[in-house]
């Protein structure tokens, strides 16, 4: 076994470990070791954008959880990918890239974050972010205006917008995240732009700055009251660093609770059920789980739609060779083109539902695997922004390898089995409009046409997915008895330890989580560096 000294030591080198692994290394005296399960991100299928349905379920750079069969979900067990790769989840996201809305922060900072309302969280966006068509702006993050290169057929989903009433926009990022318009992506020069391109890659060229790769943590070590470091395994050995500084969580909303878990922080009476020692009874470590679920429904189109593309051979082999020799075409566009923020009623006090418009419609095969119908067509897709109900992650067994326990709890709530059914209205409305009618050929099963609001519901508990957004589990609040960490991701009690991912939104934001997790440990990096002197 070696032993080796750090001052500080990130588990995960996904969209928050990427970010802090850059910010840390910045001063050349401190030392930073990232510890990653995954291996290398430099795969093919990695870079072009539309490889993300290859990757979706490739368990070599994924860690392929399930859930656990929900009855409000009629008894549905949900697939949870999540990135074991350098850059994590940003390695296998769909690349849609969007900050949230600004009461998601005035709600974080109300939750007990103090310090994270929107006014502080929009300077750190700033801060970092390169907007392709803002050339003024100049952040390590990415952030590309598509639109020219996005299926013609979003712009007939824009016009129907339009003719439903909702405004649409030409970023949704910008101060009014209210209305529709083309998605931003992290793309840069027709390859994904991943944390790890961003915040990793540069700064490895930096001596005081060490990745380990297929580096599996086991759990953390501690001098008394202190993390002092963690134990990982690599290639059938056993390692201990030490932490001069501070461990910092990264590994994401799934494996930073179940860390916590294994190393006696956590719910007293879960670990003693599992055989663990209770370092710290912190019964919040796990729950308060918040997840999105996005119900589609899909149509055959009257008009050319990316199926006449890649869902033939000659189509895929055209637009193969196109991409190889200019880097564009449908290959280097993520599949989620366009949607935004809308309000599903009049008394709605904020954007309540996010919508999508793929340009293209699919089956699933028995296997998982997504197969492009050969006719066109298209999906529509709709998210209520912010559940209410809570779920958990719990460990399930004391051995690091086993997958914990995710219950999600969906429609747990009146309130979310309401916007449930509100979002299915919105995608109804649209597939009425003149414009779409107009370009679509007939529904494809099952077709809202028929359904009343209980059919509706029931729909969503059939077919609901997850958009893969798992947040809150080990959440920012004030005390153990509300969340796990306080405003400056200190887990509570524990000194040497904080945890930088989506785990610590105290809510889950209105839209896509990869944008808020970086943002996030930029911020907590500034917090980091000041308590450090
Ligand atoms: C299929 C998919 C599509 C998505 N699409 C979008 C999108 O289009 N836009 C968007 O904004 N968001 C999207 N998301 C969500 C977004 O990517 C995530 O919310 C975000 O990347 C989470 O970042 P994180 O740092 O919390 O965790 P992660 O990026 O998951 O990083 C955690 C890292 O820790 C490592 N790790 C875990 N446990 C250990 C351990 N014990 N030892 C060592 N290493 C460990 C993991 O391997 C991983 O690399 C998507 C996610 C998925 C899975």
């Amino acid at each position: 076994m070696k032993s080796k000294d750090y001052d500080y030591v990130i588990v995960g080198a996904g969209s928050a470990g990427c970010v802090l692994a850059n910010r840390l290394s910045e001063n050349p005296s401190l030392r930073v070791l990232v510890l990653e399960a995954g291996g290398s991100d430099r795969r093919f299928w990695v870079k072009v954008p539309v490889g993300y349905a290859v990757n979706y379920a490739n368990p070599a750079l994924n860690w392929g959880y399930h859930t656990d069969a929900e009855d409000t979900l009629n008894g549905r067990a949900s697939y949870w990918p999540r990135g074991r790769v350098i850059g994590g989840c940003s390695s296998i996201n769909a690349m849609a890239y969007v900050r949230g809305q600004a009461h998601d922060f005035d709600d974080w900072s109300a939750a007990g974050a103090a310090g994270w309302d929107w006014a502080a969280v929009r300077a750190a966006y700033a801060r970092m972010e390169t907007q392709s068509d803002r050339p003024q702006s100049g952040g390590p993050v990415w952030v590309q205006n598509l639109s020219d290169q996005m299926n013609p057929f979003s712009h007939h989903f824009l016009a129907a917008a339009r003719e439903a009433g909702y405004r649409t926009l030409d970023d949704i990022n910008q101060e009014q995240t209210e209305g529709l318009g083309f998605y931003r992506s992290n793309v840069r020069n027709g390859m994904r732009w991943s944390a790890a391109d961003a915040f990793l890659r540069p700064a490895l060229k930096r001596q005081n700055l060490t990745l380990e790769e297929h580096a599996h943590v086991v759990r953390l070590d501690f001098d008394g009251a202190r993390a002092s470091g963690l134990t990982y395994e690599q290639g059938g050995q056993t390692h201990r660093v030490v932490a001069r500084k501070e461990v910092i969580l990264s590994a994401g909303a799934i494996n930073s609770p179940q860390l916590l878990q294994l190393s006696g922080l956590g719910p007293a009476d879960l670990l003693k059920s599992q055989g663990i020692e209770v370092r710290q009874d912190l019964p919040q470590v796990g729950e308060g789980l918040q997840d999105h679920l996005a119900v589609s429904y899909q149509f055959r189109a009257s008009q050319k739609t990316l199926n006449a593309i890649l869902g033939r051979r000659t189509g895929r082999l055209a637009a193969g060779l196109r991409y190889i020799l200019t880097r564009r075409g449908p290959l280097a566009v993520p599949v989620n083109q366009v949607g935004g923020f809308v309000r599903s009623h009049a008394a709605a006090a904020v954007p309540d539902v996010q919508l999508f418009c793929n340009p293209a419609s699919y089956e699933v095969t028995p296997e998982g695997k997504i197969e492009l119908d050969r006719d066109p067509g298209y999906l529509l897709s709709a998210q209520p922004c912010r559940p209410t109900s809570r779920g958990s992650v719990r460990i399930r067994t004391g051995h690091h390898m086993d997958a914990p326990a995710i219950r999600p709890n969906s429609l747990a709530t009146e309130a979310d089995r309401t916007a449930a059914i509100r979002a299915s209205r919105i995608l109804f409305a649209l597939s009425q409009t003149s414009t779409l009618r107009s370009v679509t050929a007939g529904a494809k099963l099952p077709s809202l046409d028929t359904m009343d609001e209980a059919a509706m519901l029931d729909e969503f508990r059939n077919r609901a997915s997850t958009v893969y957004h798992p947040t809150c589990t080990c959440r920012m609040g004030q005390g153990a008895q509300d969340s796990v960490i306080d405003a400056r991701l200190k887990v509570h009690g524990v000194a040497g330890l904080r945890v930088v991912d989506a785990s610590a939104f105290p809510n889950i934001t209105s839209g896509n989580t990869n944008a808020p997790t970086m943002m996030l440990a930029l911020r907590a990096a500034d917090l980091i560096l000041q308590d450090a002197g």
